[in-house]
């Protein structure tokens, strides 16, 4: 599987950068296919973003030969498409630590290299952060240039509008590089795709547009003819000037984004003439030149380990299904016998299970690229409109919309039904994929219902729930991955609203598990039986409203109450700890304590090794219960009299 390495006589002259500089244009040209070569053997042994690489490889390549890096500063957007960059920058020989325990992350990260200069994973931060580079050098800081690279997918998000809105004002020497592969992870949306479409398409490479007397004449020769007829064919039409030109932008390409020979010569003519902010458009193939990957529906955006000859991946074997795909198929049946069932997605309609829904009620699904505060907030309407939107957004990117979920959504009581997939540790993306915060975000919401399912047939009856609940917002959150295994209902049963469950019965103290994490403490309790400690185990279902009567009963009948949750403080546990402190709960001398995600980001791993990072393994929580009981024991001791 693994492919012997095939030579690189040019790549292993680059250890830095400033290698490349005393290469020659050709030089540079075989670099980048040496250094595509080297992607594809890297990601066929470690898994990841595969696709976008590939589609950058050269335009790296030319932003490192040009470029001043690291004093320049180069912003990659989503920061997934970062290999061939970590691979020039100093980390060839980690790449294949890629995503994992101790290895490098899959994007950009400012504590592992000097040539990250900023971190991303979230879409469409680029154009903000290089302005502010941009501004920090006028303002005196010992900062180069600044390159955004934002993708024509990211480049729909809201935030790069405001970017680009306050760069055109600022007029701040800055280069975005648009890297438009007419692809996000799916097929892209909107009809500001199409705008770039269009504009790719009116001579693709050979019509380029600059503007007047900036970088135009400066491009190399064969460009420089078709930029002079693309403009005054462009500015003979009414409203020639582009979008970004409209923003105040110097507009140039669009560019074949695999050509080096034009890649070089934009690049270097915008940088010896840019004056204020600057736009390229580099038209590239998302998979570029590995011809499974371009063949590909999803032109391979994330792969697991592969063969390279084939490029047939190693998929895991599964013994459950995965929660996403036991929402998608459960929230289609419940569309099929309710028309007012519709969902939003916002750009993730693989990822969230949707697109079992849009297979067959394309109508009631949109996908309304990455946009999750108009996805929040378009939800809100279709439900003050006697809709039932389910809004199935990632429990990380889903902290883009939280004032729309305050504002526009909790406030006005909508029912908008949020279903948060990915919520708690994801894996190999890292700390920026988290599902951390969602419980706590909402729990604090007035109106807001927030359930969390302890295993995939109690999803099936949460999107139930979520169907039937017209009362007001209803969250409900489940984690990446397969399910626990468990026979699955034919369809779903609504459940009592803040009502929870008692799995196991047993006598010395309680576990109150909020969400799937409830595998981890049923584990825990069998260690724990063993030794003769013998554990409740109730899952909660509902962080708000809170099952309070289950709660005094645990609390009242057990020693020890030990709430579990895959989430961060403020969350489930603080919710119970509050009701608790409000009713005197606290004060009946049990043991109380809440087991989370620590205050800290926990880099990528598997998920295991994640949670064990965390003290959240079933030995971890055993331990827990087991030190907090002795302890209380040994507190309650009587003293012994103290000797003369
Ligand atoms: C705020 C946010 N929402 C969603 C995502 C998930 N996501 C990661 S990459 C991607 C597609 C990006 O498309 P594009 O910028 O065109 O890059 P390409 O993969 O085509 O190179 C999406 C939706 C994200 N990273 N951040
Ligand atoms: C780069 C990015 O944000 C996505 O591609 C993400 O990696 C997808 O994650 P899942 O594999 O969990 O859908
Ligand atoms: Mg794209």
């Amino acid at each position: 599987m693994s492919a012997t390495p095939t030579p690189k006589p040019i790549l292993d002259r680059v250890a830095s950068p400033s290698d490349m500089k005393s290469l020659t244009d050709a030089e540079l040209g075989r670099l980048a296919e040496e250094l595509r070569r080297e992607t594809i053997e890297v990601v066929s042994q470690t898994g990841g973003h595969l696709g976008s690489s590939l589609g950058v490889v050269e335009l790296t390549v030319a932003i490192h030969a040009v470029f001043d890096t690291p004093r320049d500063k180069l912003v990659w957007d989503v920061g997934h498409q970062c290999y061939p960059h970590k691979i020039l920058t100093g980390r060839r020989d980690r790449m294949l630590t890629l995503r994992q325990a101790n290895g490098l992350s899959g994007f950009t990260k400012r504590s592992e290299s000097e040539y990250d200069p900023f971190g991303a994973a979230h879409s469409s931060t680029s154009i903000s952060a290089a302005l502010g580079f941009a501004v920090g050098r006028e303002l005196g800081m010992p900062v180069g240039d600044t390159i955004a690279v934002i993708g024509d997918g990211s480049i729909t998000a809201g935030m790069a509008y405001e970017a680009l809105n306050h760069a055109g004002h600022l007029k701040s020497r800055m280069f975005v590089i648009l890297n438009d592969n007419d692809m996000s992870i799916a097929p892209p949306v909107g009809a500001l795709s199409r705008y770039l479409n269009d504009i790719a398409a009116k001579g693709p490479f050979a019509m380029l547009k600059a503007a007047a007397e900036g970088i135009e004449a400066h491009l190399p020769g064969p460009v420089r003819e078709g930029a002079r007829r693309a403009r005054q064919m462009v500015t003979g039409m009414p409203g020639g000037g582009t979008l970004f030109e409209e923003l105040g932008f110097e507009y140039v390409g669009p560019i074949d984004g695999h050509d080096m020979e034009q890649l070089l010569g934009t690049l270097r003519a915008a940088r010896a003439r840019a004056r204020g902010p600057v736009l390229i458009h580099a038209v590239t193939v998302k998979g570029k030149g590995y011809a499974p990957a371009e063949g590909a529906d999803d032109k391979y955006h994330g792969v697991a380990k592969f063969d390279i000859a084939t490029g047939a991946q190693v998929k895991s074997k599964s013994n459950a299904p995965s929660y996403t795909s036991v929402f998608g198929n459960t929230l289609t049946e419940e569309a099929a016998r309710d028309p007012r069932i519709v969902a939003i997605t916002a750009a993730m309609p693989g990822g969230t299970g949707l697109d079992i829904m849009a297979r067959r009620f394309p109508a009631r699904v949109f996908d309304v690229g990455i946009a999750e505060q108009h996805g929040v907030t378009f939800a809100a309407g279709l439900a003050a409109a006697g809709m039932r939107p389910f809004c199935a957004i990632y429990s990380s990117f889903l902290q883009r919309g939280y004032d729309q979920i305050v504002h526009d959504v909790a406030l006005q009581n909508l029912p908008v039904r949020f279903a948060i997939d990915r919520a708690g540790l994801v894996g190999q993306d890292g700390a920026t994929h988290a599902g951390a915060f969602d419980t706590a975000m909402l729990a604090n919401l007035p109106n807001m219902v927030v359930m969390a399912c302890g295993d995939e047939a109690e999803l099936v009856h949460m999107v139930a729930t979520a169907v039937e609940f017209d009362a007001g917002p209803i969250a409900f959150r489940y984690p990446r991955g397969e399910g626990a295994g468990v026979e699955m209902p034919s369809r779903g049963t609504p459940l009592e609203i803040g009502r929870g469950r008692v799995v196991r019965e047993g006598t010395d103290a309680a576990i109150l598990s909020f969400g799937a994490h409830l595998s981890e403490a049923l584990a825990a309790a069998e260690m724990l039986e063993a030794e003769g400690i013998s554990l409740t185990v109730a899952d909660a279902r509902f962080a708000k409203p809170l099952d309070t009567a289950l709660i005094d009963r645990l609390i009242d009948s057990h020693a020890g109450l030990f709430t579990l949750e895959q989430g961060s403080s403020g969350g489930f546990g603080a919710q119970v700890l509050h009701h608790l402190a409000a009713t005197g709960g606290l004060d009946r001398g049990r043991v109380v304590r809440t087991l989370m995600l620590p205050d800290k980001f926990i880099d990528q791993a598997s998920p295991a090794q994640m949670y064990a990072w965390a003290g959240l393994t079933a030995a971890d929580i055993a331990a827990s219960v087991r030190g907090a009981l002795a302890r209380d024991k040994v507190a309650r001791m009587p003293s012994r009299p103290r000797a003369v």
